[in-house]
Order: C-alpha cells, then sequence, then structure tokens
C-alpha cells in the first residue's frame, strides 16, 4: 500500500493560505506554488540512496554521502502542473522532464488525453507526478496509466490540495503509488471543484479567467 503523506510544515502552511486567498493575483500565485514546490520535493526525495564516499575536508579524510544515481523523471499534467516544474528541478535538477496532457470535459468531469512524451528509458526511472489539483482523481488516475502502459514502473504522485474522492480514487486504481500533498479538503462541489480549494488552478496559474 502507498502512502500518503500531508506536509504540513509550517512553511508550506503559510505559503498554502496565500495561493488559496482569492485575492493574490497571478505573478504571486506563480511564485508561491513554485516555492512550495521546491518544500515538497524536499520530503519526496527523503528516500533517495546514498552512497558512502572519502573526501577530504580542509581538516582531514571523512566519508560522507552522495545520491547514487537513481534516475528521475518528473511529469507535469498539462497545464496546471507546469507551475511546479522549476520548483521541483531547483533541488533535483538532472531530472527528466516528460508532460502528459488532459483536460477534464466540464460536463462529465472525466479526463481527457491530448499529449505524451516521455523520457525514452521510462522503465529504468522513477517518476513524480505533479498537479496542484487532485479533485475526482480522473486526471491523476489517467495520467499514472498512461505512464504505466508505457512501462513505468515507479510512480509517485505530488498534489498541493486534494480531494477525499480523489484519494480515494488513487489508493484502489493504484494502490502502489505514493501521494504526497500540501493538504487535504473537506469535499467536492457539484462542479467537480475541491471545496475549500483554490479554485481553477490552470487559470490562476495562467491567467486565463
Ligand atoms: O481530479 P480531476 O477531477 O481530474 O481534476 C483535476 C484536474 O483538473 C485540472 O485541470 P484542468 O482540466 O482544469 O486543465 P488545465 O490544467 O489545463 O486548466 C487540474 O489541474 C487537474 O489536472
Ligand atoms: O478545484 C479544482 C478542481 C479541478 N481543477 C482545478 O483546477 N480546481
Ligand atoms: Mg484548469
Amino acid at each position: 500500500m502507498g502512502k500518503i503523506l500531508v506536509l504540513d510544515h509550517p512553511l508550506i502552511q503559510h505559503k498554502l493560505t496565500f495561493i488559496r486567498n482569492v485575492e493574490t493575483g497571478t505573478k504571486e500565485f506563480r511564485e508561491l506554488v513554485d516555492e512550495v514546490s521546491t518544500l515538497m520535493a524536499f520530503e519526496i526525495t527523503r528516500d533517495l540512496p546514498l552512497r558512502e564516499v572519502q573526501i577530504n575536508t580542509p581538516v582531514r579524510e571523512a566519508k560522507s554521502f552522495v545520491i547514487s544515481g537513481k534516475k528521475l523523471g518528473v511529469v507535469p499534467i498539462l497545464r496546471a502542473g507546469l507551475g511546479m516544474v522549476e520548483g521541483i528541478l531547483k533541488l533535483i535538477p538532472a531530472a527528466k522532464v516528460g508532460h502528459v496532457g488532459f483536460y477534464r470535459d466540464p460536463e462529465t468531469l472525466k479526463p481527457v488525453e491530448y499529449y505524451v512524451k516521455l523520457p525514452s528509458d521510462v522503465e529504468e526511472r522513477e517518476f513524480i507526478i505533479l498537479d496542484p489539483m487532485l479533485a475526482t482523481g480522473g486526471s491523476a488516475s489517467a495520467a499514472i496509466k498512461a505512464l504505466k502502459s508505457r512501462g513505468a514502473k515507479q510512480i509517485k504522485l505530488m498534489c498541493l490540495v486534494a480531494a477525499p474522492e480523489g484519494v480515494s480514487k488513487i489508493t484502489v486504481e493504484h494502490p502502489e503509488v505514493d501521494i504526497y500533498l500540501a493538504a487535504l479538503d473537506e469535499s467536492l462541489n457539484e462542479k467537480g471543484y475541491i471545496v475549500p480549494g483554490l479554485g481553477d488552478a490552470g487559470d490562476r496559474l495562467f491567467g486565463t479567467k
């Protein structure tokens, strides 16, 4: 069974307050999503394997540690996931970046796939799928399926805000996937928006509304 981690670090919770606030404009929203993504990346990389190396400090020889060559891939779900990419790459700059495009049909709330491009060595990488919003879970579940069908074996999901319905869908359909969140909210409304949520993440990031 995968983990469900709500990252309750004070810096994340503080910044999330301003992300949620309806008064926050596009520029600030984008900066805050970037910053929270970096803070979350700190936790999502906690289990990276280390290897011991021998070095010389200015004082003496010492044993120390470096990350031991795990291949990582970051995969934003277009569009809104794009806002999280740079924040993650600040901590893991060597990660490759794939893209999956899904939009949610406003009537049926079902995800519609329109783009998939992944690194060629899919089977050797651990992937972190990025999307600020996990609402019904349809888009994230479809994105995980898209990666699995192309050979991905290790997948984590990182979202800012989730509804219980979305978390349940992922844990039922992809029980091995660890889920990292900044907040687990109360519910979904009749239009499939997370309550209290933060509104439409894509529109707030890109200023399209
Ligand atoms: O869990 P779900 O019910 O599938 O909803 C979540 C999805 O909806 C939003 O994308 P949207 O369809 O608005 O596309 P956009 O990012 O291009 O705005 C959001 O960024 C997620 O991808
Ligand atoms: O609350 C929600 C639900 C889906 N997509 C969003 O951007 N926000
Ligand atoms: Mg949107």
